[in-house]
């Protein structure tokens, strides 16, 4: 049905008044530089504009959709639960329902209740005949509909939406006219119209996109759901069946891309992942902050999120690893090392097992025992699993004799015998329990004990890594740390199967160890997963070094990878800067090609030792529009934050949100992954490269931290940039 009194497209095109928006993002024709193709004009509020012109009757349809969202919301306000809620329980879950369809509900200020209108040239699914006008669709973050049921608002991630995103005049997918909106605060004040259908309309880059891209950024992450292109929108809606690997350069969209993809599968399969759970899985609780608003902002509130660290915290982590002992503790062979230190504790009967009931006497031989043993060993149960099913096995085969001599006990008998204290005197010696974080301390702590596990698995060298200098006397004093975090949670894996959830993203995936992928791979064992990453971001001594590897290791072999090399944050200058590196640190990986017209500004900028030279960057950058990042290497954070202090110009830390009023933010290097800032200074770029333990993990760094401006970044420094960067 018509939302809008539906004008032919013809008559639409003579009664606009509006004139095309010159600033701050002009029409421009597509260049080879990847600007984003579309047959567009855009067309923006005017005192000129006629009561009746398009715009107006946006603006109504706006004011309209509020008024039924606000009437949604009223009716949920005001359901009343007495009767329908049968005990307290009930009721309390109830309101927790109502509590949050009331906040999904919400019409928050400063985000458009739609951003898009697409005009269908006939019904979805119709005859298709000529002449039919199609219906009318505003595609916005939730659904909206009026007194009568009728759709105000369509959801983005709705199947009639999808065209707003990959239609092209190439594959029009039945879509006459494709508006796009463009708010100032709330307020509706522009349009950009594509009619796709008309080939004679000339390509050009979208206005409104382009001035989305390059808006100032302030405060956390914002959603992209108004402008998601053709091919994060592939990926934002793949099935659930599978799991999607993204590789793509700095600032392609991955991280955006990833949630905006939960949003969608909690859509599309809503009941299914309510009772599965999803997980965003980031690499530290800063970054986590960062973007923690950007799925309540799409209305979905029950996102759980965690760092990989977090996900494994069986024991408190207080020690650090040096790099040779968390690699070799990082490595998949562990898992083989850990297998096999459980299953020694199994052992094969001598003894039998004599079961006294009344004045009767059971025996089960030692050779009928050990072919339980052998039969659980070969079973694929889990550890803990077959050590609960040994005694109901003895108690069975004692059953078995009691009616083979004319008893007819029943089932409460066979649970008996399962408890009787010489069946689980039995147990305990043949499928002890096993503590697993006992279990890693002992691999630790004990040569002959490590050296018989992993003979034939890790090399002596590689032992003599791993085994802690100081054996620990119990789990509460171990100085852990977080790669023996996670070879505790393979552990507790082998014995107990750890829950699997519905679906996984794990983002800035190419840190990860192939333990930790292991971690993850059990968390999404029956799911499926999105896994984003850049392997020239990689940091770490076992950074990933090809996804077919590292999705192996996650157990999910056939996962498809996808590329994403449009550039969405970085200037070209900069990304092309940055680039130069890229043969140094990930040889044949494509440099990203930015889609930002605005060139932004790139120095590199030589200054005297000491702060004062970055002082002044910071305050002449702070003078522009949005936040500003001092991005420096971890060690020269404290004289930096000082020297700013003194200065008057007191920084953020990188979990602070950036407000109006506090821009500045100092962030030392190993956080900045996945941050972005309008403008960014880059103090001393040889120290970032000279805090890693190798020359290719810090020229890696020093890519990272080039690649967070938006808008500009100038690049201080007192000592010689590393050779790398020179031409
Ligand atoms: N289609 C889009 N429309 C508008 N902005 C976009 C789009 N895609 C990405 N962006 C913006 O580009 C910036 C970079 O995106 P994001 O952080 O997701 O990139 P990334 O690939 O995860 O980067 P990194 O590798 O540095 O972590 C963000 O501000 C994001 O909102």
């Amino acid at each position: 049905m018509p939302l809008l009194p539906a004008s032919p497209r013809s008559a639409a095109a003579r009664t606009e008044t509006g004139r095309p928006r010159a600033s701050p993002a002009p029409v421009r024709p597509a260049g080879p530089s990847g600007g984003i193709p579309l047959t567009t004009s855009v067309h923006d509020d005017s005192p000129s504009a006629a009561a009746d012109a398009p715009l107006a009757r946006e603006r109504a349809h706006l004011a309209a959709a509020r008024r039924a969202l606000r009437a949604m919301r009223e009716d949920v306000e005001a359901l009343d639960l007495t009767d329908v809620a049968a005990n307290w329980v009930n009721a309390a879950v109830l309101e927790r329902q109502i509590e949050d369809r009331v906040k999904a509900l919400a019409d928050l200020a400063g985000t458009p209740l739609f951003f898009g209108r697409l005009d269908y040239l006939h019904a979805p699914g119709g005859s298709g005949a000529e002449g039919a006008d199609g219906p009318r669709f505003h595609i916005g973050r939730r659904h909206v509909h009026d007194a009568d049921g009728d759709p105000m608002v369509i959801d983005w991630r709705a199947p009639v939406s999808q065209p707003f995103y990959r239609a092209s005049a190439k594959d029009p997918m039945g879509v006459a006219l494709r508006r796009r909106f463009g708010y100032t605060g709330g307020d509706l004040t522009a349009y950009e119209d594509e009619h796709l259908s008309d080939p004679a309309q000339a390509s050009a880059t979208s206005a409104l996109l382009q001035r989305e891209i390059e808006r100032p950024r302030v405060g956390p992450m914002r959603d992209i759901v108004a402008t998601i292109q053709p091919e994060q929108d592939e990926i934002v809606r793949a099935g659930l069946g599978g799991t999607v690997c993204v590789q793509g350069g700095p600032g392609t969209g991955k991280t955006a891309v990833g949630l905006h993809r939960v949003a969608y599968l909690l859509y599309a399969h809503r009941e299914r992942l309510a009772r599965t759970g999803t997980l965003v899985i980031g690499p530290n609780r800063s970054f986590l902050h960062y973007i923690e608003q950007v799925l309540p902002a799409l209305g979905e509130l029950t996102v759980r999120q965690s760092t990989v660290d977090d996900l494994v915290a069986r024991v408190e982590v207080r020690g650090t690893d040096e790099a040779p002992a968390a690699v070799v503790k990082g490595d998949a062979r562990m898992a083989e090392v850990l297998r096999r230190a459980l299953y020694a504790h199994v052992t094969l009967p001598t003894e039998p097992v004599v079961v006294v009931r009344g004045s009767r006497r059971w025996r089960v031989p030692a050779y009928e025992l050990e072919e339980m043993v052998r039969e659980l060993l070969d079973r694929s149960i889990r550890y803990g699993a077959a050590r609960e099913a040994l005694p109901q096995r003895i108690a069975h085969a004692v059953l078995v004799r009691m009616e083979r001599s004319g008893e007819a006990p029943d089932d409460r008998v066979q649970d008996a015998v399962a408890r009787n204290p010489a069946v689980k005197a039995a147990v305990k010696a043949l499928w002890p329990p096993v503590d697993p974080a006992r279990l890693v301390l002992r691999l630790l702590s004990d040569p002959d004990f490590l050296a018989e596990h992993a003979e034939g698995v890790l090399t002596e060298e590689e032992r003599a890594a791993v085994l802690w200098a100081r054996p620990a006397r119990s789990v509460r004093s171990a100085r852990w740390s977080a790669a023996d975090a996670v070879l505790i949670d393979e552990a507790a894996d082998l014995i107990e199967r750890t829950p699997s959830l519905g679906h996984v993203v794990l983002d800035e995936a190419q840190d990860l160890s192939p333990m930790q992928y292991r971690a993850v791979g059990r968390r999404c064992s029956t799911g499926s997963a999105t896994v984003l990453g850049d392997l020239a971001q990689g940091t770490t001594p076992w950074a990933t070094r090809s996804w077919r590897e590292a999705l192996a290791h996650l157990g999910k072999e056939g996962a498809v990878v996808e590329e994403l090399t449009a550039g969405f944050r970085v200037p070209t200058d900069v990304i092309a800067y940055a680039s130069r590196l890229l043969p140094h640190i990930a040889p044949g990986l494509a440099p990203v090609a930015s889609v930002r017209e605005n060139p932004g500004f790139f120095e590199v900028r030589p200054v005297p030792a000491g702060p004062a030279g970055v002082v002044a960057a910071c305050r002449e950058l702070l003078g522009r529009e949005g936040s500003v990042g001092l991005i420096a290497a971890d060690a020269r954070v404290p004289e930096l934050a000082a020297a700013l202090t003194e200065a008057g110009l007191r920084p953020l830390g990188p979990g602070e949100e950036t407000t109006g009023e506090a821009r500045l933010t100092l962030v030392p290097a190993s956080l900045a992954k996945g941050l972005e800032y309008d403008h960014v200074v880059l103090d001393e770029p040889a120290a970032v490269v000279g805090a890693e333990p190798d020359e290719r993990t810090g020229l890696r760094r020093l890519y990272v931290c080039l690649t967070r401006a938006v808008s500009g970044l100038i690049v201080t420094h007192a000592a010689p940039l590393p050779g790398h960067l020179a031409e």
